[in-house]
């Protein structure tokens, strides 16, 4: 069909080798994270890795309770030197699809030209990548490179592989279990809805808004990057309830609202009055949630937040898919985008 829509596909089986591999990995992983004893995690990328690292970032301090934040590469390489101080002794995780993104090598020089010294793990999705030689230790997972310039695939795969390494650092066997169970819970999820996305797409929202809080907003960002990405329309991402204070004036009968939400009552309030404004409401959950006017597409799993992010962005993606056929926009190189920047 296209590029994109076989890389859509296969993230569940690319999901699967990467949990093999990150196992084999973990030894190497548990030494260098015991030996540095980082006072700070630092995730760190551009575009869509960047939206991924706030996941990442947000999850380290909510479920590790350790400091951590994300900062895109290009932040990090201009202003290096107001960053060197806070970074001092960090434990800097890049993550990079091609790990050849200039921004994330000039950040790392930069930091070191600004006297800070800090630990560098890397995940990337090519083999013998630039972002590997900057690295004390590389996770190459070439097995999730996307060839189509919008990356799906590879940033479910990061997104899955960090918080696989994070479920067992911190010990929590049921989200390990979740994750493990993720691949086939997916494939089913999507075999169930896809041709419901398809139709979605032909409804005449002309912009798209993405809602979803804590460790998964990152990734709901990355879903909206792949309506501008794919489809090339506007979008954008809020926390839920965070949509009424401003956003909600934009929110209307040509809005696709894609709500990742745990179901409680605030959140159905919002749904209803967004479905009130006229837009296209779209919500993904655990169980069945029935508000009138909205659709729901339940994953029917009691799921970890973090395994929410996993439903939610596969239906951003194929949605987006589909609706670059309305568009007409080529969904594997679109106009004016490169697969990454080389500065
Ligand atoms: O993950 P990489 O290879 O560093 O590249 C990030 C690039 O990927 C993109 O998401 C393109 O899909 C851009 O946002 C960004 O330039």
């Amino acid at each position: 069909m296209s590029l994109i829509y076989d890389e859509i596909k296969n993230q569940y089986q690319a999901m699967r080798r990467c949990a093999e591999h990150l196992e084999a990995r973990l030894p190497e992983i548990r030494a260098l994270v015991e030996q540095v004893n980082p006072p700070l995690v630092v995730f760190m990328g551009c575009g869509s890795s960047f939206s991924l690292a706030k996941s990442m970032a947000d999850t380290v301090n909510i479920r590790l309770k350790r400091p951590s934040f994300a900062v895109p590469a290009g932040d990090a390489t201009v202003h290096a030197a107001r960053y060197a101080g806070t970074m001092e002794g960090a434990l800097i995780v890049p993550v990079s699809r091609s790990g050849s993104t200039s921004e994330v090598m000039f950040a790392l020089d930069a930091l070191k030209a600004a006297g800070c010294s800090f630990t560098v793990l890397s995940l990337s999705c090519a083999e013998h990548c630039k972002l590997s030689e900057h690295s004390a230790l590389s996770i190459e997972m070439p097995w999730c490179f996307d060839e189509s310039v919008c990356q799906t695939r590879t940033v479910s795969c990061l997104y899955y592989s960090v918080m696989y390494v994070l479920s067992r650092l911190m010990g929590d066997e049921t989200l390990r279990a979740q994750l493990l169970a993720f691949p086939d819970i997916g494939e089913r999820y999507v075999r169930r809805f896809e041709a419901e996305w398809a139709a979605l797409a032909d409804r005449s929202w002309d912009h798209a808004v993405v809602l979803a809080d804590a460790e998964i907003h990152g990734i709901a960002e990355e879903g909206a990057l792949a309506f501008k990405e794919v489809c090339q329309l506007p979008s954008n991402c809020y926390h839920v309830l965070d949509v009424r204070h401003g956003p909600m004036v934009l929110i209307r009968d040509r809005t696709l609202v894609i709500a990742a939400i745990a179901g409680g009552p605030l959140e159905q309030d919002l749904i209803r009055d967004m479905v009130g404004h006229g837009s296209t409401v779209v919500t993904c959950t655990d169980r069945p949630l029935a508000i009138d006017g909205a659709l729901n597409f339940p994953v029917d799993e009691d799921l970890d937040h973090i395994v929410r992010g996993l439903a939610a962005i596969v239906l951003c993606q194929l949605t987006a898919f589909y609706k670059s056929r309305v568009t007409g926009t080529d969904p594997d190189h679109p106009d004016g985008l490169d697969a990454w920047i080389k500065l």
